[in-house]
């Protein structure tokens, strides 16, 4: 039986984050925040579903640990949510909410779990957006002051922080295409809100090496390899333009201080460039310890002459998918990494997300034989530890999701969990993929 043997110090850990899994979304001081508001508005979300409840983890976190501690996990990437900690987004501190943090990151270190904290995960206080939000650069200094109070309280005892998760998405999801939080609908706002947000995550790594703390510090970009989907030169043209809005725009910036030129280019021609200064792009680019990789799928692209603004619209094809519609296409995890690896002068990286939505149903027994999405992660483990074999510096890989919990625009209706939820009771079924996931880490290994 073949043996894929990880790195001795790899970490294997799993993620989440704190409004799709915390509910308790108006408890102990907690601000409102733009997924509370962009909730309440209905037709936004599946059947109008919401956070307000979600995973209850903000009251059953000692549970969820407790399941954690039994399958060995030990590295948990949490999100913290900002409108907890500033219910205004700045100024006033809520100690009920930084009480609740600081029990639950004691209680994972007590049980010998690593927290890997996000500070943003989407949840901008309500407060904050109604000054515009990422789009007005003075938010750049409140998400500072923000860093700047978890750094001093958990700086000491969390060895990994995330400045921000997926930029692009909070930026063309939430900006553009208006489909999350807080729901605009302009090329150029989003482009102005992407900049601002990386800018903030620039300052916020020169803050945390101004503070001399021994963890280490980087940002997560969603990432998808892209391919033509004919060998047509304008498909090609298609499949790299999209590369450069969906991935370089982020890794150049982020990694080498500049904007792709190609981008620029077409930015500018397309009026949507946003303002900025090179400056601003030497903080962007302010050293980095990792690169946090959130990787689903590949992309597809065809010319499409009424694509806005790109020119370039992604194919469906008619191969096997998750439950979110998303292509099961693992070497594309091969792909990125090795990619990376050598344009990008071999930063080290962590998979930050990497997991699988499937219809999972509990059976007669009372058990979610989730082999599909076992499935799943054994052949994106495979590309991931081929990418290792050759050189590339993957530090680690953290599972998403370790709980069924709120997938944004898709309500509670899409399961990425390795636990199943019954949003019901409550109850928690630990499927059999986490089982799985279970042996991956306490063998250091996978095995056909
Ligand atoms: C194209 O997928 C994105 O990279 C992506 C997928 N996902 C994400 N980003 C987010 O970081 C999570 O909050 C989602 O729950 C998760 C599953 O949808």
């Amino acid at each position: 039986m073949q043996k894929y043997t990880f790195p001795k110090d790899f970490i294997w850990g799993v993620a989440t984050a704190a409004y799709q899994i915390e509910g308790a979304h108006n408890v102990d001081g907690k601000g409102e925040n733009i997924w509370d508001r962009f909730t309440s508005i209905p037709g936004n979300i599946y059947k109008n579903h919401n956070g307000n409840v979600a995973c209850n983890h903000y009251n059953l976190y000692e549970k969820d640990i407790e399941i954690m501690e039994e399958l060995g996990i030990k590295n948990y990437r949490l999100s913290i949510s900002w409108a907890r900690i500033f219910p205004k987004g700045y100024g006033e501190i809520n100690q009920k909410g930084l009480d609740y943090y600081k029990r639950l990151i004691n209680t994972l270190i007590s049980k010998g779990i690593k927290p890997a904290v996000t500070l943003y995960h989407w949840d901008l206080p309500q407060h904050l957006q109604d000054m515009g939000g990422w789009a007005n650069r003075k938010v750049i200094d409140y998400f500072v002051e923000y860093a700047e109070l978890m750094f001093k309280e958990f700086g000491d005892v969390v060895p990994i922080w995330i400045t921000h998760n997926e930029p692009w998405v909070v930026s063309i999801l939430g900006h553009a295409w208006g489909v999350h939080a807080p729901g605009i609908k302009d090329y150029k706002t989003a482009l102005q809100v992407a900049h601002n947000i990386l800018l903030s995550h620039g300052k916020v790594v020169k803050l945390y090496r101004s503070m001399n703390l021994k963890g280490k510090i980087g940002i997560t970009l969603n990432l998808s390899s892209t391919h033509p989907l004919t060998d047509d030169e304008k498909d090609v043209r298609a499949a790299e333009v999209y590369d450069g809005f969906l991935n370089r725009w982020f890794l150049d910036a982020v990694l080498k201080g500049t904007y792709p030129e190609d981008m620029v280019k077409l930015y500018r021609e397309q009026n949507i460039l946003p303002e900025y200064t090179d400056e601003d792009m030497s903080i962007i680019s302010e050293k980095i310890d990792f690169l946090g990789i959130n990787y689903y799928t590949r992309s597809v692209l065809k010319y499409d002459e009424n694509a806005y603004p790109l020119k370039a619209s992604l194919v469906d094809l008619e191969n096997p998918k998750t439950d979110m519609g998303w292509e099961i296409y693992p070497q594309g995890l091969y792909e990125l990494l090795t990619n990376i690896h050598h344009n990008y002068g071999g930063v080290d990286i962590l998979i930050t997300e990497n997991g699988a939505a499937f219809n999972d149903i509990v059976n007669y027994k009372g058990k979610v034989v989730d082999d599909y999405r076992i499935d799943y992660l054994y052949r994106h483990l495979r590309e991931a530890h081929r990418a290792i074999s050759e050189g590339v510096n993957l530090r680690g890989y953290y599972l998403w999701s370790f709980l069924d919990n709120f997938e944004w625009a898709e309500g509670y209706a899409k399961r990425f969990g390795i636990v199943f939820v019954d949003y019901k009771t409550q109850q928690r079924i630990v499927k059999e993929s986490a089982y799985w996931y279970s042996n991956v880490i306490k063998n250091n290994s996978l095995c056909e």
